[in-house]
């Protein structure tokens, strides 16, 4: 399966509706007094993270998305409608960032969870509200502000259980593809993956774990060698992590030097990613012959000085690979759950200094000595003008 976990979106919240100037006009009532109602405030865009939505992929067709403006005031104080927001469903484990500032803006890690990415423009005040005892027929409004306009980097991370690291040719996609469905290509050239891929094992009937398949790692990896290290981002949410080793590399590299190079860029990457469990697999067993086999297990465990689990695997034959299935289900579910995630709570708005602004272009207007109708009337929607 190809995962699509990147995309770059636009989003533009609704600008607020302007306020307005008109005065009541009624038979028998003249030099009525104004009724200019405020503008509506406009749409917000959210995000919102929904668990039937598995990729980004939507969002690769799809860039711009622009929430309702507010609309407008109008005479006989009526107050114009807010903007409908515009609620965007994102996979969970979404994390969205400003592409300009590259700050993360948070992540969405549970269904129902909700993230205002750009706040609506506040809506513009009506003549009404210049109302006062030395201005009676005020002509002054505002205009609503603009609402804001960002442009999103959404992430996926991937929420695998378990991820596979190993150098290339290892045999992480034919470990896949023998204990999943996910079916990535297999060669005997490395790099054969480039895109991360995703399997839903089920060992045990009700009891089942995701597994992720990356491209290999190299040494050099962390400094941008071979494909980088960009990928072990989706291995952050793993609860465990196999670092399959190639017992006979058909090159004729030494395993022991390969998993410590794995070890090292590991390390040198991040050091939360080597902190998680990790366990030791040692693939291609059908390669050697039995008494030959057992010595060079020895071999790689003594040389890594490895003291965690090994396992013994034949990949392509599908040899230890259940009994490996069984032993990481038992292990996932034995682990204390992951923090729990106040789903009712949305994440923090970081721009909620946003109206000061809107509220210091009201104080401008000091209309106590503004009776001059002729004043600027440029921004002035008359309606009504004796
Ligand atoms: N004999 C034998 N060959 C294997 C086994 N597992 C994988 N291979 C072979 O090793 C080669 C590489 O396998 P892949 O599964 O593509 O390896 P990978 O780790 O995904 O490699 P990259 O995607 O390049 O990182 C292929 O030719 C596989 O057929 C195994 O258990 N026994
Ligand atoms: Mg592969």
């Amino acid at each position: 399966m190809k995962f699509v976990d990147e995309a770059v979106i636009r989003v533009e919240a609704g600008d607020g509706g302007s306020g307005c100037v008109s005065f009541r006009r009624e038979k028998y009532v003249p030099d009525g007094g104004p009724d200019g109602g405020d503008g509506g405030d406009g749409g917000d865009v959210y995000l919102q993270a929904d668990e039937s939505f598995n990729t980004l992929i939507d969002f690769q067709f799809e860039r711009f998305h622009r929430a309702e403006r507010g609309k407008n005031g109008r005479g006989r104080d009526c107050t114009g409608h807010g903007g409908e927001d515009l609620v965007l469903k994102v996979p969970v484990g979404t994390r969205a960032i400003d592409e300009e500032t590259e700050e993360s803006l948070g992540d969405l890690t549970a269904h129902g969870q909700r993230m205002l990415v750009a706040k609506g423009g506040f809506h513009g005040l009506g003549n009404t509200r210049f109302k006062s005892s030395t201005n009676r027929a005020p002509r002054q409004k505002t205009l609503g502000t603009p609402g804001e306009v960002r442009s999103l980097k959404l992430e996926l991370m991937l929420l695998a259980d378990v991820g596979l690291l190993g150098m290339p040719n290892a045999g992480k996609s034919t470990f896949i593809r023998s204990v999943s469905r996910a079916k990535p290509k297999v060669a005997d050239y490395p790099f054969t993956t480039l895109v991360p891929n995703l399997g839903v094992v089920n060992p045990r009937h009700g009891q089942s774990f995701v597994i992720a398949d990356i491209p290999g790692l190299i040494e050099g990896a962390a400094d941008g060698a071979g494909l980088g290290v960009r990928f072990l981002k989706h291995l952050e949410r793993c609860r465990v992590l196999l670092h399959l080793v190639d017992i006979d590399p058909i090159d004729g590299s030494d395993p022991v030097e390969s998993a410590r190079a794995i070890v090292g860029e590991l390390e040198k990457h991040s050091p939360k990613l080597a902190g998680k469990p990790r366990w030791l697999v040692i693939n291609k067993t059908d390669l050697l012959l039995e008494e030959e086999l057992q010595e060079r297990i020895d071999h790689i465990v003594n040389e890594l000085e490895w003291k965690g689990e090994v396992y013994t695997i034949s990949a392509y034959n599908r040899d230890g690979t259940e009994e490996l299935s069984l032993k990481l289900v038992d292990f996932i579910d034995s682990l204390p759950e992951e923090e729990e995630v106040d789903v009712e709570a949305e994440v923090e708005f970081k721009w909620d200094n946003y109206h000061k602004d809107s509220d210091s272009l009201n104080e401008d207007y000091d209309d106590s000595d503004d009776d001059d109708f002729d004043d600027d009337d440029y921004d002035v929607e008359v309606i009504y003008q004796r």
